[in-house]
């Protein structure tokens, strides 16, 4: 199903990522911290958890991308999440906005409508919290998305088009938008959002690949859904439930090489 309109394709920006093992700050959640830094590892990326206010700006000068992910959120993350994002705008290094139930209270919305003006090159969601950007009611409960991946495609391609922010929505099945082309990507597997972080280490990885080709967000963006796609795939083939879908997970990920990549993802222009 893979279309030849991709500039690159997911097993060439793959070969391309381990290559370079690029350095990604990841200001994340206490809850994925362990599992976003083993994902990106896994997937052959370098990841670094800095996010104190002291040294996140510092830090994302030198990094390859930065990831910043609101889910455990408190006045000690903000300052951080603003100096590292503000000094990766300034140094032209890509990053990605996780905006983990952004929608849920007051303190959320209005740190995240502090983040959004920090221009996030990536915005990266479940269904719920993209529907939520556009102003209408989301089915979210929490940090879960209760709402279909196929009725946030619309908010996505309005959310990319008015910010000019790459915009991916996952869920059954992931859309990736810059506003003017939309690719979905089939695949992973519904163990997936039973075991917690996947996505805020999905947010890791799409940082680590923007890293890779920082001129090209939305093809790297789509190369790390559809890494994720197939080895969630091939990790629930082997698993009996969400703890040993984990493990196998993780192993998929450091195991799939390009050419698997290239063979098995299944990604259709939208
Ligand atoms: N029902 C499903 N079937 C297949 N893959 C899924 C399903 N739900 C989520 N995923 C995958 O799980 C990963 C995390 O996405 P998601 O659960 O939407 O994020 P979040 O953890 O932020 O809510 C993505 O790779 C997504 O494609
Ligand atoms: C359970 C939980 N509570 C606050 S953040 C978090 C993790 C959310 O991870 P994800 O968005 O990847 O499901
Ligand atoms: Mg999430």
């Amino acid at each position: 199903m893979q279309t030849q309109l991709l500039i690159h394709s997911p097993g060439q920006m793959l070969e391309e990522m381990r290559a370079q093992a690029p350095l990604v700050q990841c200001i994340t959640n206490f809850v994925a911290m362990n599992i976003a830094a083993n994902v990106l590892l896994a997937a052959g990326a370098s990841p670094a958890m800095v996010s104190a206010q002291e040294e996140a700006g510092e830090f994302a000068s030198i990094a390859g991308a930065l990831t910043v992910n609101i889910g455990t959120l408190s006045p000690l993350w903000v300052g951080g999440m603003k100096s590292a994002a503000k000094a990766a705008s300034e140094h032209g290094k890509p990053w990605v906005f996780d905006p983990v139930a952004h929608y849920a209270t007051t303190y959320r919305r209005a740190v995240t409508a502090e983040l959004v003006a920090l221009k996030p090159t990536i915005i990266r969601g479940n269904a719920s919290e993209i529907i939520a950007f556009a102003g209408s009611k989301s089915g979210g409960k929490g940090v879960d998305s209760g709402d279909a991946a196929r009725a946030a495609e619309g908010p996505a391609l309005g959310l990319a088009k008015q910010l000019g922010t790459v915009v991916a929505v996952t869920g059954e099945t992931d859309f990736v938008t810059d506003g003017q082309t939309s690719w979905r990507i089939h695949g992973g597997s519904p163990l997936m959002p039973r075991v917690t972080a996947l996505g805020c280490s999905l947010t890791g990885l799409v940082g680590a690949f923007a890293a890779t080709r920082p001129e090209k967000p939305l093809d790297a963006t789509v190369a790390a859904l559809a890494l994720f796609a197939v080895a969630g795939e091939a990790a629930a083939a082997q698993a009996s439930g969400p703890g040993s879908f984990s493990v196998a997970f993780l192993d998929q990920l450091a195991a799939i090489d390009a050419a698997t990549l290239d063979a098995q993802a299944r990604i259709e222009a939208a």
